[in-house]
């Protein structure tokens, strides 16, 4: 792929490319892979913003499609040189049932899989998640692991399950025959929780915040770190990955990479706080005000009122036995897999990656609560 011959020549497709990873992804395409002729963006959703990219020197097409349909996944990758596969459905919440969970992560993963084999595409980056290792259900800490730390991974929740089932697909099919006979090449990126511009949970709790008269309450120890990467990063992690699959097909096929960079290891909230805080919300109590059995309580009649509210409407807070256990146990990585297989640095220090943050929730409309 490198040499000067295939100047713009190359074709990508972007699942998922209009979701919050996905615009960060298509647009750190736009701007740092020279080679590219045409962008594919398959979305179940298009974002109005496509309209803009359209205009530049590199071919974008929108493609509004569903990677449970199978058929519509083979026309959207016919003639791809690269596919980054970032569609999922990201749900810890309740808010769609298992089987939707499993259809979209599950089965559209073999979708893509199937369309790259029949349709002779060699590259096939997947968005896989930290979750696919943990937190397990036994709350077992990974601190500062890597990509080959040993860890007890049970999934029992839908969300985490898939995914982990999904990369098995992904890391299988590498050295499968394409059509043309040439074998494919994957490997998975597992990025921990991502943060940036865009990110929908970050904005909930700010809303959550300025209707609590600007405060959020501690109920997470700050003993507990969790791993946070900033977007910009996943996604130059994404683009570098795709340019180098195929010189370095032998060292990268059938590999995972964790998602890192300099952002500092604290808890969930205590992160939020280096951007809600300039925002101007304080995170009141500097130990959690509920004792952990009173919150899992709360969590668990939350999970309660959602099935019985189900009939009637969707309630899906934040707050459930899960996202629980998963904020209350420390997962965080320290690796350098990435920079030694394919030269990866982050492209934001963590200075920037906050500015960047910080200026966004400032620019959110306060009123839209
Ligand atoms: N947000 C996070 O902290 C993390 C996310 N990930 C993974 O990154 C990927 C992207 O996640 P986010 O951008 O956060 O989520 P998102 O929900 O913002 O983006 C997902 C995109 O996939 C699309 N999509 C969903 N179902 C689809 C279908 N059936 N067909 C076609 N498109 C479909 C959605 O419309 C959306 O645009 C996911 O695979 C997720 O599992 C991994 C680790 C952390
Ligand atoms: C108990 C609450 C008190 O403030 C805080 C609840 C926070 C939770 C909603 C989040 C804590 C950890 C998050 C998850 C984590 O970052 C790993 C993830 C990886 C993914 O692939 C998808 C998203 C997520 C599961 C993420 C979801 C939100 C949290 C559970």
């Amino acid at each position: 792929m490198a040499d000067s011959a295939q100047a713009q020549k190359l074709v990508y497709l972007v699942t998922g490319g209009c979701g919050f990873l996905g615009e960060h992804v298509v647009r750190m395409l736009l701007q740092r892979e020279p080679r590219l002729r045409e962008l594919r963006i398959f979305d179940l959703q298009l974002g109005p913003w496509l309209e803009e990219l359209k205009t530049g020197p590199v071919q974008v097409i929108a493609i509004k499609g569903d990677v449970t349909q199978a058929h519509e996944v083979i026309a959207a990758v016919a003639g791809a040189h690269v596919v980054i596969h970032a569609a999922g459905l990201v749900d810890v919440f309740g808010r769609a049932s298992p089987e939707t969970i499993h259809k979209v992560n599950v089965q559209g993963t073999q979708n893509v899989i199937e369309a790259c084999v029949q349709t002779g595409t060699q590259f096939l980056v997947y968005t896989s998640s930290m979750e696919v290792v943990g937190p397990n259900v036994k709350g077992h800490p990974f601190y500062r692991g890597n990509e080959d730390t040993p860890y007890e991974a049970v999934h029992r929740h839908p969300y985490p399950h898939s995914k982990a089932l999904a990369e098995q697909l992904v890391l299988e099919a590498n050295g499968r025959k394409v059509c043309g006979g040439l074998p494919l090449v994957t490997c998975a990126l597992r990025p921990t929780g991502i943060y940036g511009e865009g990110h929908q949970i970050m904005r909930d709790i700010y809303y959550q915040g300025l209707r609590l008269g600007g405060r959020l309450f501690r109920a997470i120890p700050t003993s507990v770190e969790h791993g946070r990467v900033y977007v910009g990063n996943v996604a130059w992690m994404h683009v570098l990955v795709a340019r180098e699959l195929e010189q370095r097909a032998a060292l990268m096929g059938g590999q995972v990479y964790f998602c890192y960079d300099k952002s500092p290891y604290k808890s969930y909230e205590d992160f939020n706080m280096e951007f809600l805080g300039p925002c101007g919300l304080r995170l009141v109590g500097t130990r959690p005000l509920l004792p952990y059995w009173l919150l899992m309580l709360l969590a668990v009649l939350n999970a309660l009122l959602q099935w019985l509210l189900r009939p009637l409407v969707l309630y899906a807070p934040l707050l459930n036995p899960y996202t629980l256990a998963v904020a209350n146990t420390t997962f965080t990585v320290s690796t350098n897999k990435a920079q030694r297989h394919f030269g990866y640095e982050p492209l934001f220090s963590w200075e920037d990656s906050r500015t960047r943050t910080i200026r966004w929730v400032q620019a959110m409309d306060g009123s839209a609560q």
